[in-house]
């Protein structure tokens, strides 16, 4: 799927649309709390599953209960653009299945 990076108004427009979520830097990112450190764990996997699905990754670290992601689109150069925002909210599609907040 070819994409174009967003103008900053169009991120600004999408973010108000996904709450938790910003932009840091020139990522979007979002840093989830969970009740246990296999919770974390497990939402991982499952990131990482739809992450392969969509054949886009974020970079996502695992805390203690903590995950984070921060995403960008290397094939433009590392700008922001839809596909950022489509595993945005596939995350938070699932993200609440695992307790995260
Ligand atoms: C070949 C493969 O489709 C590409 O390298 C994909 C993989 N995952 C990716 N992830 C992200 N964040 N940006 C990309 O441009 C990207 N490209």
């Amino acid at each position: 799927m070819a994409v174009a990076p967003l103008s900053q108004k169009e991120i600004e427009d999408r973010l108000a649309e996904l709450p938790g979520w910003a932009l840091d830097g020139d990522r979007l990112a979002r840093a989830y709390r969970l009740d246990s450190h296999f919770a974390a764990v497990a939402l991982v996997v499952h990131v990482a599953h739809i992450q392969d699905e969509l054949d886009h990754h974020s970079d996502l670290t695992l805390g203690y209960h903590t995950v984070t992601l921060t995403v960008n689109t290397h094939s433009v150069g590392g700008a922001v653009t839809a596909k950022d925002f489509e595993l945005a909210h596939r995350v938070e599609d699932i993200a609440p299945g695992h307790g995260a907040h």
